[in-house]
C-alpha cells in the first residue's frame, strides 16, 4: 500500500520569521502520524533556514522549481545540483503557474524532470487541465499530454521516482475543490495511463491532488483509492489548517 504524502508549496510567501514560526508549529504536531510523509517545498532564499530547522526532524523539503541546465551562463537559474547541495527532497516541476506566467512547455517541464532526476532528488510532477479545457471535456487530452511529455523525458523507469501531482487549474487558489469523485476520476485516469506503460510503476505511483485542499475537504479526497495525499498551496501556510491536512492523511 502507498504512503499518503502531504507536501505544501509555500509558493511567493514567507519571511524568515514566519518560516520559522510555522515549522516550530507543523514539527511536532504530524510527529507520529501513521503512514504519512509531510513535506515543504520553499521559496529558494529560504533552503538554508529550512533545512536548519528541519535538521533531525521528519519533515522533509524542497524548492519550487529548477534548471533544466546543469550550469553556465543562464542568470536568475537555479541548478537542481545547487539545490541538491542543501539535502532536499523534493522539486516541484511544471506547476501551472510557471506553465502560465513562465511560458513553461511540456517539453521544458519534462527536461526539467530529467534534471531534477539527475541530482538525485524527486520531481513532484504536476499536470492539470483549466476550467475552458474541463468545460469543453478536453481534461484527459490535456492530462495525458502533460504526462507523456514526462514519460518521454524521463521513460518509465524515471516516472518510478517521481511523483505526480494533478492540479485542476481552476481548482487552484480559488476555494473550488474538485469534488472527491471527480478527482479520484483524473487520478485513476492517470494511473491507467502509466499502467499502458509499466503497471508496477502505475501501481506504485504516488498521485498528489492539489488545489484549495483544506483540513475539511482533506478526508474525503484522501480516502479515494487513487489520491495518495495533497499538494498544498494557501493552506499549507496557516500551521493549523497544514496539520488537519496531515491528519486527515492518516491510514
Ligand atoms: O501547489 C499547490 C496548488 O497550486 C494548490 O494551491 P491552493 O491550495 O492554494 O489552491
Amino acid at each position: 500500500m502507498r504512503y499518503k504524502l502531504v507536501a505544501g508549496n509555500w509558493k511567493m510567501h514567507g519571511s524568515l520569521a514566519e518560516n520559522q514560526a510555522l515549522l516550530e508549529a507543523i514539527v511536532p504536531a504530524t510527529r507520529d502520524l501513521a503512514r504519512v510523509d509531510v513535506a515543504v517545498c520553499v521559496p529558494f532564499p529560504y533552503l538554508q533556514q529550512v533545512r536548519d530547522l528541519l535538521a533531525g526532524t521528519h519533515v522533509m523539503w524542497g524548492a519550487q522549481d529548477a534548471s533544466r541546465h546543469a550550469k553556465g551562463a543562464f542568470t536568475g537559474e537555479v541548478s537542481a545540483d545547487m539545490i541538491a547541495e542543501f539535502g532536499a527532497r523534493y522539486v516541484i516541476v511544471g506547476h501551472s503557474e510557471r506553465r502560465t506566467y513562465h511560458q513553461e512547455s511540456d517539453a521544458l517541464v519534462g527536461a526539467k524532470c530529467q534534471a531534477v532526476l539527475g541530482a538525485g532528488l524527486t520531481p513532484i510532477v504536476c499536470v492539470g487541465e483549466t476550467l475552458e479545457e474541463r468545460e469543453r471535456g478536453a481534461t484527459e487530452e490535456v492530462v495525458a499530454r502533460q504526462l507523456e511529455a514526462v514519460v518521454d523525458a524521463v521513460g518509465a523507469a524515471g516516472l518510478s521516482r517521481c511523483v505526480l501531482a494533478y492540479e485542476p487549474v481552476w481548482a487552484i487558489g480559488t476555494g473550488k475543490t474538485a469534488a472527491p469523485e471527480q478527482a479520484q476520476e483524473v487520478h485513476a485516469f492517470l494511473r491507467r495511463r502509466v499502467a499502458e506503460r509499466d503497471s508496477a510503476v502505475a501501481e506504485g505511483l504516488t498521485i498528489l491532488y492539489g488545489g484549495s485542499v483544506k483540513g475539511a475537504s482533506a478526508r474525503a479526497l484522501f480516502s479515494m483509492p487513487d489520491i495518495d495525499g495533497g499538494l498544498i498551496g494557501g493552506a499549507s501556510l496557516v500551521s493549523e489548517e497544514f496539520v488537519a491536512i496531515c491528519k486527515a492523511a492518516q491510514a
